[in-house]
């Protein structure tokens, strides 16, 4: 199965260097022999307004982009928000919802994450759907806490795939990830639940929380990827992430 790497870069760049960071990264992923072939899906997220530069840098290369919020509503008034379906119109493949900071900041509940995923799909986005307990509890209480979200978040939704993002709260702009049995843990329970829900073929689940180089090859197979914050500001630990998802990837053909 192909092994995924997103990256939201949040708020943190203005529009020149984020510009010049899909310049960089383009540039890189052309050269990237297991992004070409499709062994590593690598897909970005920047701010709206820099979703266009994004598109146009990533054209003619595999990487597909994403917005990090999405209307609830396909049009109307709603002042403010941006629907799927001029999403979807401008090249954009993947929407996220529910991360942490919209939940805390934003006070979006899980209907309105569910209402938001039901959107994207049913306007050809793929939703990143972010879960993860907000306490630092033990690695089953936080599984049950993230399945329960998961079943919440999708209730109503049309079938499609959805890329699950594992994000234990405690564990975002933090020194470092949740540790790896934690995260195996969860995401293993994610995995099965995932699995007993119809319609979600082809769906992938994956880690995300102060995630860099160096931490997918502890995680064996019970996580699908990694989905990058701060860590993949610099190009070369992007790079160097995308070669341990090649590795992987090579390991699970081989198995
Ligand atoms: O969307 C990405 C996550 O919230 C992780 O961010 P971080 O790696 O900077 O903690």
């Amino acid at each position: 199965m192909t092994v995924t790497v997103g990256v939201s870069l949040k708020m943190y760049f203005g529009h020149r260097q984020a510009t010049e960071w899909f310049r960089t990264v383009a540039e890189r992923v052309r050269a990237h022999a297991a992004v070409a072939a499709g062994d590593v899906e690598l897909f970005v997220v920047p701010t709206y307004l820099q979703v266009l530069p994004a598109v146009a840098a990533f054209s003619g290369t595999p990487v597909r982009v994403g917005a990090q919020d999405v209307a609830a509503a396909d049009a109307g008034a709603f002042t403010g928000e941006v629907s799927a379906a001029e999403l979807a119109e401008v090249g954009v493949a993947l929407a996220e919802v529910g991360h942490a900071e919209r939940r805390a900041l934003f006070a979006e509940t899980d209907e309105i994450t569910a209402a938001k995923a039901a959107a994207a799909l049913r306007n050809g986005l793929t939703p990143v759907l972010c879960l993860g307990e907000d306490r630092r509890v033990h690695a089953e209480a936080a599984a049950e806490a993230t399945v329960a979200q998961l079943r919440a978040d999708l209730d109503g939704a049309p079938g499609g795939r959805v890329v699950l993002a594992y994000e234990p709260v405690w564990a975002i702009g933090a020194a470092d990830p949740a540790p790896a049995h934690h995260i195996r843990t969860v995401a293993g329970a994610l995995r099965a639940a995932l699995d007993d829900l119809p319609g979600r073929e082809g769906s992938s689940v994956v880690y995300g929380g102060s995630a860099g180089p160096g931490l997918l090859g502890s995680l064996g197979d019970d996580v699908d990827g990694l989905f990058l914050g701060r860590f993949a500001h610099d190009p070369d630990d992007l790079v160097a992430v995308l070669d341990e998802a090649a590795a992987l990837a090579r390991t699970r053909r081989a198995a």
